[in-house]
């Protein structure tokens, strides 16, 4: 039997939307992050984030966007922002009960990017 990925065990496609609106709330509400995305179009924005933790979590659909370093050149992100995005995204994985334990691997996962997104000194 194949393994069950945590994009299926969470609720697929329609759990990933939810988790991925609920993270844009609360990084806009946050004023420490807020700016980085004003010039943004969220709604874009939104559905490449749809299609990247999805695939990040098993989806097996492909993710076309921008690499990572090429998505955050530019904007001066600092390491205590990329802690505070990741813990956002734990809040709305929380938020959709996803265990603690999935919610960790997610974490943990995603913790290798923060070189490419993190604006080097
Ligand atoms: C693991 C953490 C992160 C992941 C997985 C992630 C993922 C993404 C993705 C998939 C995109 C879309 C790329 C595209 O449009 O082709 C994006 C864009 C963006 N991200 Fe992140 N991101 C992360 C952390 C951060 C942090 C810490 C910040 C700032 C505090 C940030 C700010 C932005 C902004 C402003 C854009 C839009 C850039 C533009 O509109 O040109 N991201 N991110």
């Amino acid at each position: 039997m194949e393994s069950v990925t945590i994009y299926q065990r969470i609720g697929g496609e329609a759990a990933v939307a939810g988790v991925v609106d609920q993270f844009y709330e609360r990084v806009l509400a946050d004023p420490q992050l807020a700016g980085y995305f004003a010039d943004s179009d969220l709604a874009g924005l939104k559905r490449h984030q749809r299609a990247f933790v999805g695939q990040a979590l098993g989806s097996g659909k492909p993710y076309s966007g921008r690499a990572m370093r090429q998505a955050h050149s530019g904007l001066g992100v600092r390491s205590e922002d990329f802690d505070r995005v990741i813990g956002h995204l734990a809040g709305a994985l929380e938020q959709a009960g996803v265990d603690g334990a999935t919610v960790a691997s997610i974490a943990e996962a995603l913790a290798p990017l923060k070189p490419d997104i993190v604006a080097q000194p």
